[in-house]
């Protein structure tokens, strides 16, 4: 900092928008600079003196001192991500942003000494916004609109991946193809509305028969599949029949209107050996014998 003089660089670390910790190797906040954005952060300097155990809840106190200690260990920087819920914290200032707040933050291992111990420079960075986005995206990009069930992408998605490891699952998997009876006639006398109505009805019934594992998923118009990883045929096959049954069970009504409704299904499990076209063929395979069989009837191939 040769054209700085002391005056001067201390005004401008004091003034850095985003805050930065020295932190000694057991956990001792050292030292507080910047973090005048006060739209993102709380003011951090009543933390310099206190211990993380003090401040933080004791899981992420440990996480960090971990960090902290691979920084030092490694000698490099080390770069994380995690969530602080301001509730939690003790010692920050009051004004600042509330709520559980996502920091991305880079340790740094410092070569000088502090109090005679080991420290870093912890840079944080609030990324909140950013984050909260990324996860609507992200959900957005995964999910059908009209059913919020998962889209036809991350459906297969979800299987290639399963099929790239399965040579690891202990267990089979299974899929199954389900698609509306004579959905056109619901459609043609009542239009596309009611249809829609009636799509949303069929995919509540069918998740109150599925476990949290379980992945529902809308593939096409009046088609959906279901991904069982750890059922095999036989359960597949009870969970089939379960969903066809409780669509059967009772007709869909919207407003005035009462629409009996049923499915078909067509099963089948992963081979190991299998690729995601090859499954996909299997199922729609036992679909369409379901199909020209007389509907309302699962099958499996
Ligand atoms: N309401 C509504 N209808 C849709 C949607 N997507 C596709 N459809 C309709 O779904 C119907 C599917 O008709 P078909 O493929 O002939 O099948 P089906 O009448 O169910 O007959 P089977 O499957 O052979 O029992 C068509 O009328 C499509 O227009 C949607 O998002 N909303």
């Amino acid at each position: 900092m040769e054209n700085l003089n002391p005056e001067q660089l201390s005004e401008v670390v004091s003034l850095l928008p985003d805050p930065a910790f020295i932190l000694s190797i057991d956990g001792k906040y050292i030292a507080y600079l910047g973090g005048v954005d006060r739209q993102a952060y709380h003011d951090g300097s009543p933390l310099v003196g206190h211990y993380l155990k003090d401040v933080l809840p004791i899981d992420k106190a440990l996480w960090f001192l971990s960090q902290i200690e691979k920084a030092i260990s490694d000698n490099e920087i080390q770069i994380v991500e995690y969530d602080l819920d301001i509730a939690e914290l003790n010692e920050v200032g009051r004004e600042g942003p509330e709520g559980v707040l996502r920091y991305e933050g880079k340790i740094v291992p410092l070569t000088s000494k502090f109090e005679g111990k080991r420290a870093v420079l912890l840079l944080t960075r609030n990324i909140t916004r950013r984050y909260k986005l990324e996860k609507q995206l992200r959900i957005l990009s995964e999910t059908d609109g009209l059913t919020g069930l998962f889209n036809r992408r991350f459906l297969l998605d979800t299987l290639e991946k399963y099929l790239s490891t399965s040579r690891y699952q202990s267990q089979a998997a299974s899929l199954i193809f389900l698609d509306v009876d004579f959905f056109k006639e619901i459609n043609d006398q009542n239009g596309h509305l009611v249809g829609d109505e009636v799509l949303k009805q069929i995919c509540q019934r069918l998740e109150t028969q599925l476990r949290t594992q379980d992945i529902a998923a809308r593939i096409g118009g009046e088609e959906f599949a279901v991904f069982l990883p750890e059922a095999c045929m036989e359960e597949a096959t009870r969970v089939a029949e379960r969903i066809r049954c409780i669509i059967d069970a009772s007709p869909v009504t919207v407003g005035e209107l009462i629409m009996p409704v049923t499915i078909s299904a067509g099963i089948t499990v992963l081979a190991s050996d299998d690729d995601v076209s090859q499954v996909l063929t299997r199922a729609d395979k036992a679909l369409y014998q379901a199909k020209s069989l007389g509907r309302n009837q699962v099958r499996r191939a």
